[in-house]
């Protein structure tokens, strides 16, 4: 939430109307030194993560994701859904209470866009990814799908504004105790940001570039509405086009978990030069370098967190515990944890014909046959038709099994 910031005094200006205001955009030739461990860092783990095996669990966990990291951005502002809530829209199923609704809208709008931006700008080209249109249609896209009610918004002080899917702002606003610049200048403003991070080039530059840009756009906050969500997809797909996401991670998901440092970080980024030590420029240079240390190592943290997942070994050993649990139940008890390989395999393979399937379980034929059916009815596996291949499937029911801890408040939805 935010408050419109209305200059009741003819007289008084704007603090910040000149883009000179922003500077530094980038931190100076020292501290940047001082970040590339960091960076490099990142980037090697980030790459590592990406070749590690079993391709077709990969490329399921891209989709996957994606209701994930919907939850986690929107969550920052206390505008998300329940998980099942975001699977329930997904199947155009919306609840009744407009309220709820609307989050659901939110929620399938960012899932769309993270998805049109992955295929939009698939390879990292600063001079592109950099131009203040880019932002504008990531804004566009999120909020043209919503509906004309969506687009109101309430400030804290009551007084409702129309948010204009791509367009800037034309109305002042406050965020905490930061008055970002004059709505006029708004335009130049984010020209300067474009000059300040366009000339990055692919490596340990971009990275610092993203993090750097991704302060000083909130800091400018150059829409009615929808800067966070537009500045960590900005973030998310800057990172996915220089190849260290893959689909299997997003700032989203730490940024939310850190939400308190988060804005601490911004707070402190936002903060004026901090005596003769603090850098050259207006604002603080301390202040933007402890920002970009803080995003890299969220998003290393996020790294090492999904590493532990998606090794062979440890996913075929939790596919074991899956079934040993559901097999105590009712509807599924005749699953057999000796699925547990074969299941395992389509996670490096794309399909598998059924007998290849229950020869892999090393089972009698009517035990292998009731198995198959069960991992069925778990969702476990899926079928383009009655007799054919069989392909491993991911739904939210299985998370807590298949991925724990990696998205808590959809395991709390779906245990039963
Ligand atoms: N003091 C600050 N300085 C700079 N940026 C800030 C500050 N406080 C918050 N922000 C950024 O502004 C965002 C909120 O702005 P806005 O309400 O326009 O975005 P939103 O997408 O609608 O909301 P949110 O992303 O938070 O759900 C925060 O998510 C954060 O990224």
């Amino acid at each position: 939430m935010k408050l419109a910031y209305f200059m009741t005094d003819k007289l008084s200006k704007y603090h910040y109307n000149s883009p000179h205001q922003m500077s530094p955009l980038l931190p100076s030739e020292q501290p940047m030194n001082d970040l590339r461990p960091l960076v490099a860092e990142l980037i090697n783990n980030a790459k590592d993560l990406a070749s590690q095996g079993m391709p077709q669990l990969r490329s399921l966990l891209r989709e996957t994701l994606r209701p994930m990291n919907s939850f986690y951005t929107n969550k920052i502002e206390g505008q998300h859904t329940e998980p099942l809530m975001i699977e329930r829209a997904l199947k155009a199923d919306f609840s009744d209470k407009p309220d709820e609704a609307k989050k659901q809208r939110i929620a399938i709008a960012h899932i769309a866009t993270e998805r049109w931006g992955e295929i939009t700008y698939p390879s990292f080209d600063a001079a592109n990814f950099f131009q203040p249109g880019v932002l504008q249609a990531i804004h566009r896209h999120l909020h043209t799908q919503l509906l004309d009610d969506d687009l109101i918004q309430t400030n804290d002080d009551g007084t409702k504004e129309k948010v204009h899917p791509g367009e800037w702002r034309t109305a002042g606003v406050k965020i905490g105790n930061h008055i970002p610049p004059d709505p006029a200048t708004v335009p130049v403003f984010m020209e300067e940001w474009q000059r300040g991070y366009s000339h990055s080039k692919a490596g340990e530059n971009a990275v610092v570039a993203l993090m750097a840009a991704h302060h000083r756009f909130a800091w400018i906050h150059p829409f009615t509405d929808g800067n966070g969500r537009t500045a960590r997809l900005h973030t998310h797909l800057g990172l996915n086009s220089l190849g260290l996401t893959q689909g299997l991670w997003s700032p989203m998901r730490g940024l939310a978990r850190e939400q308190a440092n988060y804005y601490a970080h911004l707070i402190a980024a936002d903060k004026d030069r901090q005596g003769d030590y603090d850098g050259r420029g207006v604002l603080s240079e301390k202040g933007l370098v402890e920002f970009i240390q803080f995003l890299i190592n969220t998003c290393l943290d996020q790294v090492s967190f999904m590493s532990g997942m998606l090794d062979i070994p440890s996913f075929e050993a939790r596919l074991r515990e899956m079934l040993a649990a559901e097999s105590t139940k009712d509807d599924t008890k005749a699953l057999k944890v000796e699925a547990a390989t074969p299941l395992a395999y389509l996670g490096t393979v794309k399909s598998m014909e059924r007998t290849k399937f229950k020869g892999m379980m090393g089972l009698a034929s009517r035990t292998s046959d009731r198995a198959l059916a069960d991992l069925f009815k778990l969702g476990i596996i899926t079928s383009k038709s009655p007799k054919g291949p069989v392909e491993l499937a991911l739904p939210l029911s299985l998370f807590r099994y298949l991925f724990p801890r990696l998205w808590p408040e959809a395991e709390v939805n779906t245990i039963s």
